[in-house]
């Protein structure tokens, strides 16, 4: 499904301020796998995201989804293949227009050429259907602008606009991240009943350690670049967030740095 063969990216090559973002990578899902991944400030994971979605190209190694290799496609022709939803509620929806423009930008993406973003009736019903699920009430609210909507409101609608066209990929970006404790669990819990109903092949970036043992069926830890551990869902079932940060510094050699870090 998603396959990553010897990815590396290097910033500011040959200065002073050279970074190595990802050194080798690889990492291949299978189709229906979520994958949680944790790692220290600037392990790279950030940049994993980036260069799966097109807004960074590797410097060398490939980029497969579904066996075709889209490691030179920019972003924007790999939107029908990837969803993605970013920490900042305000990223992944335009304020200044309603929730169902909103939808229907998200509707046409990834679809034919010639699809028109007009409104219809049907497709009305069927964004009222979508939005019902969420069990927020948004779809009594189909007019209203973006803009005021709560952040956990917004990511509600991110969430279902970029698993709207059922991606290969789904990334979450730290998305529950910016939210309170209540509105990141009601995401946590719709990013879950989306996931399993779709058979969503997921990738998830958190500082939540609880969380990133809780959710999918494997884990990925990061450092400096490099997977430094993967973990299979039998192994995830038992681990506890301290066995899980003990491994980290059994491995890497330090402590885990990450000043976001949430233990659960
Ligand atoms: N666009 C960029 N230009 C220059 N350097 C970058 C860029 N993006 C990332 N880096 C560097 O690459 C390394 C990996 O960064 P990345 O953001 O991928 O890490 P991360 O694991 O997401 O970190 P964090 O948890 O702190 O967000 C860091 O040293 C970072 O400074």
């Amino acid at each position: 499904m998603l396959e990553l063969s010897k990815v590396s990216k290097l910033f500011f090559p040959g200065t002073p301020d050279e970074k190595a973002a990802l050194i080798g990578i690889n990492l291949t899902l299978k189709p229906g796998d979520f994958v949680t991944v944790i790692g220290s400030n600037g392990a790279g994971k950030s940049t994993l995201m980036n260069i799966i979605s097109g807004v960074v190209s590797p410097d060398s190694g490939d980029v497969r989804i579904d066996g075709n290799i889209v490691s030179e496609l920019p972003e924007y022709k790999r939107g029908r293949w990837i969803g993605r939803v970013f920490q900042d509620p305000m990223a992944g929806t335009a304020p200044h227009l309603t929730i169902e423009e909103n939808l229907s930008i998200a509707y046409v993406r990834g679809k034919k050429r010639g699809l028109s973003f007009g409104i219809t009736r049907a497709k009305r019903a069927f964004f009222q259907e979508q939005l019902k699920k969420l069990g927020i009430g948004l779809d009594n609210r189909l007019r209203a602008k973006v803009g005021q909507l709560s952040g956990g409101e917004r990511q509600a609608l991110s969430l279902l606009m970029a698993t709207f066209t059922e991606p290969q990929i789904l990334l979450l970006d730290e998305h529950t991240a910016a939210l309170d404790p209540a509105r990141a669990e009601l995401i946590t819990r719709l990013t879950e009943s989306i996931v399993r109903e779709m058979k969503l092949t997921t990738l998830m970036v958190t500082h939540n350690m609880e969380q990133a043992i809780r959710l999918g069926n494997r884990l990925i830890m990061m450092d400096k670049g490099r997977i430094i551990l993967d973990i299979d869902e039998q192994r995830k079932k038992d681990l506890t967030v301290e066995q899980l940060l003990r491994e980290f510094e059994n491995i890497s050699g330090h402590k885990m740095a990450d000043d976001r870090v949430v233990f659960g």
